[in-house]
């Protein structure tokens, strides 16, 4: 490590303290001398109650092993009675109602998704924060959306009749969110104003109008023959895009070229499960890209076809009323930063020589750099209402909860910030959360702007807790399984009688198929339905076409139907998913599970040790392209750590398949001039160790997680690459 800058009792790597006395600190009105020295403090104060948390769920998971082992036999009510001695059940706070304030409507009193993405990488970054607008166009003829049937496959160039097809699909969506009072969008010849109204030619020379005139909200350009005209349904706008001179546009009998959805209303910058940031240079990037993102000055360039662009945050959209007074609306996506949860430490900051949380340091940071929009210093405003969003992932329980809750009023003191700017996302991803959500909730009822659920840590963490109950289900079947649906449903009872509703938000996981859009539309049609007001995509393009969820379901509608359900469904959550007793999995379908599953963990991890990237699209056996980050990786890792540990498969197996695979990921990832291969020296490959630590010392990992061994045998491959 490059000598360190010495503060007190801190030791900080050196491009990180340049970076914060030089970008972060100036303008935040907060004195440099003092945010090191109350930095030194509050780390005194808060590293031993954070320490002594971890120490707490080693105690439990040490309890909950002793338990399997003495009761190989699981009898439900017996063991839940053991979860309450040992206090990792908790008593329900009775009527506990959030008392959030100035939170932006976003988040309150809109629905709509939530895009995620690794805040490390500027480029794509950039290309959510723009999200919050997408061409519905460009979605479903990108996609499988739109089938290529009929001669309408998606080929090199541009495919009229695939874009028929596209065209008559979303004619036939905007009579569903903008019905007209007679005939239909398909036979539109024009769309134009008159005297605040907006009126549609049809085919056949008559005209019409919207059934409800309230839809036409705005437009730009003249009345006759406007550029755009702007309509509103379930909060979300749509804006019809008109140029007749367009290769689309010409080809329309109205002229439209094009449908612009607001898609992702809120986006997630992360520092946690889709990122590498393993050090010192690693966590400057991350704060440098955030702070980008907090003064709107971020850029990227990159190449397209053949051109370099320079990628930047748009501007607000502006329109006029329909009675012609200017507007606008935003350009950007509300911005929420997930900090990492309470176990990594992180050598960026050293306190009398020891890595610092970097939980903490992430808090206090991010806050830092948040305070840079609240003051207005950057070119937009993030938050019209005064907020800094964190999202806490991975804590377990109210303790934690409380933790958190402590740690933002001491860095709001820090930084000069009034209570509660500081607002949380609740990440339902661990078990001790889930069994204990409204007490969790109750733990910071004037900070919480989200509970969500997720499959992905939360089946790790399933895994982990019940290492010893027995062998778990193929992975794939564990979503199938009563503990899940219990999971989501409790989760949004849980938000509904805690009353998010129009407060916060309920939300749910995340498409981990970026390449199957038509899957996606089926699936999480189902996430409004079930009462969430938000869910995650993992693309700029399946956000918009999520957003088309929220315009067939009234979430809003549907959270005050099921706001008096009495639901906890605790029984069924602790009903652990293992295999049935009487289930026989031939040779082949183990070493299936197996092969996948190893391929899966090293696709990901060679990527994350050798070259440093967080989330990736990897193939699976079936070579489905899947969106694998930190939480697949631990699911992956702990379901062949299980197998292990049952007899299901022995380590030469294991061993084998590692073999085997690495080969098959190198060569997946021969296109890659980057890439770092692992064979044919698999044992000198840091990926290839690193992947087979996660399985074979899987259940000895705290509480499964991935990252221990991920960070540090990415500073070993940073060693050895600067090494060369
Ligand atoms: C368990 C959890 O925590 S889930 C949350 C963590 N997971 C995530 O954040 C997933 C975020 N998504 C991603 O990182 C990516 O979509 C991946 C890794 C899954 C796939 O990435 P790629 O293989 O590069 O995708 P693909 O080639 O299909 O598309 C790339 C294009 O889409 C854009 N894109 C893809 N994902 C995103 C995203 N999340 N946000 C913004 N833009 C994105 C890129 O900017 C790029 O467009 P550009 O060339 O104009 O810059
Ligand atoms: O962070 C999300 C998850 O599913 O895990
Ligand atoms: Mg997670």
């Amino acid at each position: 490590m490059a000598e360190t800058i010495n503060k007190g009792r801190l030791a900080i790597y050196p491009g990180l303290y340049e970076f914060i006395q030089q970008q972060a600190l100036p303008g935040s009105q907060v004195d440099a001398d003092a945010f090191w020295s109350g930095f030194e403090t509050l780390l005194a104060d808060l590293i031993p109650v954070n320490q002594s948390l971890l120490a707490k769920r080693e105690t439990l998971q040490a309890q909950i092993d002793e338990y399997h082992r003495q009761h190989p036999q699981l009898d439900p009510a017996h063991y839940k009675a053991f979860l309450q001695d040992i206090g990792y059940l908790q008593p329900v706070p009775q009527t506990s109602l959030i008392s959030t304030t100035k939170v932006d409507a976003e988040i309150a009193t809109m629905a709509g998704p939530q895009l995620v993405v690794p805040i490390n990488n500027a480029r794509y970054a950039l290309n959510a924060a723009n999200a919050r607008w997408g061409s519905l166009y460009d979605a479903a003829y990108g996609t499988d959306v739109i089938d290529e049937t009929d001669g309408a496959e998606k080929g090199k160039g541009y495919n009229p009749v695939r874009g028929q097809k596209v065209v008559a699909w979303a004619r036939t969506w905007l009579d569903s969110i903008a019905p007209l009072a007679k005939s239909s969008h398909q036979q539109a010849v024009s769309y134009r104003l008159d005297n605040g109204s907006l009126l549609i030619d049809l085919k056949d020379g008559s005209t019409t109008t919207l059934q409800d005139p309230a839809g036409y909200v705005g437009y730009q350009g003249s009345t006759e023959q406007p550029d755009a005209i702007l309509l509103k349904h379930h909060a979300l706008h749509a804006e019809l895009q008109f140029d007749r001179n367009h290769p689309v546009g010409k080809t329309d009998p109205a002229g439209i070229k094009d449908i612009l959805l607001e898609s992702a209303l809120t986006t997630i910058m992360d520092c946690e499960d889709s990122v590498a940031a393993v050090d010192g240079e690693d966590k400057t990037l991350v704060y440098q890209n955030w702070l980008g993102l907090m003064q709107g000055s971020l850029s990227a360039d990159l190449e397209k076809g053949g051109k370099i662009q320079r990628r930047t945050m748009h501007e607000n959209r502006r329109y006029l009323s329909p009675e012609g007074q200017p507007f606008s609306l935003k350009g950007r996506s509300l911005m929420l930063v997930r900090n990492v949860g309470h176990l990594m430490t992180n050598p960026a900051i050293l306190f009398d020589g020891e890595e610092i949380p970097e939980g903490i340091m992430d808090a206090v940071i991010t806050s830092l750099i948040a305070k840079h929009d609240l003051l207005g210093l950057g070119k937009f405003k993030n938050s019209q209402s005064g907020s800094v969003y964190i999202v806490k992932p991975k804590m377990h329980g109210p303790e934690e909860v409380a933790f958190t809750n402590q740690l933002f009023g001491r860095v709001e003191a820090l930084l000069g910030l009034a209570a509660n700017t500081l607002k949380m996302g609740i990440m339902d991803e661990e078990r001790r959360t889930s069994v204990n959500l409204r007490a969790c909730i109750a733990a910071a009822p004037e900070r919480v702007i989200f509970i969500n659920t997720g499959f992905l840590d939360r089946t790790g963490d399933e895994i982990h807790t019940s290492m010893l109950a027995g062998a778990f289900a193929p992975k794939g079947e564990l979503k199938t399984l009563p503990w899940i649906h219990a999971y989501e449903r409790a989760n949004v009872a849980a938000g509904l009688v805690s009353g998010l509703s129009r407060k916060a938000q309920i939300g749910k996981g995340m498409w981990p198929i970026p390449d199957q859009m038509a899957n996606m539309m089926q699936a999480k049609l189902g996430h409004p339905q079930a009462g969430a007001n938000t869910a995650w995509v993992p693309s700029p393009t399946a956000a918009t076409l999520h957003a088309l969820h929220y315009h067939q379901v009234d979430v809003f509608a549907i959270q005050q139907q099921l706001a008096n359900e009495d639901f906890d469904g605790l029984d069924t959550i602790l009903q652990v998913p293992l295999m049935a007793k009487d289930r026989q999995l031939s040779a082949d379908e183990l070493q299936r599970e197996l092969d996948n599953n190893v391929q899966g963990i090293l696709g990901y991890v060679v990527r994350w040790v050798h070259q440093g990237v967080g989330c990736s699209k990897v193939p699976d056996i079936n070579n489905v392209g899947l969106m694998e980050d930190r939480a697949t990786l631990r699911i992956s890792s702990q379901h062949i750590a299980n197998w292990l540990k049952h007899g299901l498969l022995d380590a030469q197996q294991a061993q084998a398949s590692l073999a085997k695979m690495a080969v098959l990921v190198d060569e997946q990832n021969a296109g890659d001039p980057e890439y770092i291969p692992m064979a044919p020296d698999l044992d000198n490959a840091i990926a290839f160790q690193a992947a087979s630590e996660l399985i074979f010392a899987g259940a000895e990992q705290p509480s499964g997680y991935t990252e221990p061994v991920l960070h540090k045998k990415r500073r070993e491959m940073k060693a050895r690459l600067q090494q060369g």
